[in-house]
């Protein structure tokens, strides 16, 4: 049986240790915070992030990075801007990597495959994505994820014997880089979908906004060599049915407050947990910018975010030249 770990304990790295802890399996937590660790092991709580679950026996929480190197899997889930950070601190990998964050890194970027093969370049770099808010699958609530694998079916055999549970369903794919751009340019349009909400703009905007939106990561996967049957699946599309309707999404609350009319600055403040899609819409613009990519509904995000008024650029956007839907 493969020696498992989480690397990152908001909540989403304790909501997989409970999900993979659920057949009696040791999981290896590692938290940056001493405490919470302290926390995790003595009252089995993660009262910070998923206060409302009790945690299994079987999770271990430590603060020690060199104790995740002498792992067979290692899932990473720290915010993604904050995952090179994390990984040069380490010096050896184990085999299999499974990135779990969405994001693509400012500054550089790099998406978390990337990242990943340029800080661990001899492990084998899967990506785990799709439909899964924290709070229900460590509910234990059934869910289904892409498990795209940069090692193809070997690789896949290996992590699906050890990810899987019966509520837990990965499906395979070899489509690394369509994963990631769906996972990140989903909760850029997640931002999006909630300022409709929260400028009453009606479900007949948000369905064309997540249309729209869909047509924007199809033309960035395609300038990007992802696959379109990878953005129709789970982690795609999946996605976005799940983040663009509903306010347990921090992406679509973070919108919502602010198409409400709500400073930016005041909402970053008051929060601790992370809205990804804030940190990806810049980057993002400046991609498609690089791939002469017409992204609308990103660089209004990205406006939106620098300050610009959401009311103005909602009538920005419906200004536009009408044209063909299916443009490339
Ligand atoms: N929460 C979900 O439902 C969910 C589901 C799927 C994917 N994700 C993705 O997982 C990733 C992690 O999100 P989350 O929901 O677990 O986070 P979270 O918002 O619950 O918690 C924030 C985490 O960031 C950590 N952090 C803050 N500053 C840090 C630093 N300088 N270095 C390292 N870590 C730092 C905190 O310790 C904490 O663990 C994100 O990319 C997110 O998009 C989340
Ligand atoms: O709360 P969000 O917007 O970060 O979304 C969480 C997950 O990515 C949903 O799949």
């Amino acid at each position: 049986m493969s020696n498992i770990g989480v690397l990152g304990s908001g909540a989403w790295g304790t909501a997989l240790a409970q999900m993979l802890a659920s057949d009696g399996r040791d999981v290896l937590l590692w938290t940056r915070d001493p405490e919470l660790a302290a926390t995790i092991n003595t009252e089995r709580h993660n009262p910070l992030y998923l206060p409302d679950i009790t945690l299994s026996d079987t999770i271990e929480a430590t603060d020690a990075l060199p104790r995740m190197t002498a792992l067979d899997v290692l899932l990473l889930v720290t915010p993604a801007q904050h995952m090179a950070e994390v990984m040069q601190r380490m010096s050896v990998f184990p085999r299999d990597l499974v990135l779990c964050s969405k994001g693509i890194e400012a500054g550089t970027g790099r998406m978390m495959h990337d990242v990943a093969r340029d800080i661990a370049p001899d492990s084998a770099i899967a990506v785990l994505s799709g439909p899964t808010f924290a709070h229900e699958v460590a509910a234990g609530l059934p869910t289904a994820v892409t498990l795209a694998c940069s090692g193809g079916r070997t690789q896949w055999q290996r992590l699906a014997a050890t990810i899987a549970r019966p509520a837990f369903r990965p499906y395979y794919s070899e489509d690394v880089i369509g994963a990631e751009v769906a996972g990140a340019m989903k909760n850029v349009l997640a931002i999006a979908c909630g300022v409709v909400d929260g400028l009453a703009l009606g479900q007949n905007a948000r369905a064309a906004l997540i249309a729209r939106g869909y047509a924007e990561m199809q033309r960035f996967g395609d300038a990007l060599g992802a696959r379109r049957e990878t953005l129709a699946g789970l982690c795609g599309m999946g996605d976005l049915v799940l983040t663009c309707t509903s306010t347990a999404s921090r992406n679509f609350s973070l919108g919502k407050a602010l198409g409400e009319g709500r400073e930016l600055a005041e909402l970053m403040h008051d929060r601790h947990t992370v809205a990804e899609g804030a940190h990806t819409a810049p980057i993002l613009v400046d991609l498609a910018h690089e791939h002469d990519l017409s992204m609308p509904i990103a660089e209004a995000v990205r406006d939106l975010l620098g300050g610009s008024d959401a009311r103005e650029i909602v009538a920005g956007l419906l200004a536009r030249p009408l044209t063909s839907e299916n443009r490339a």
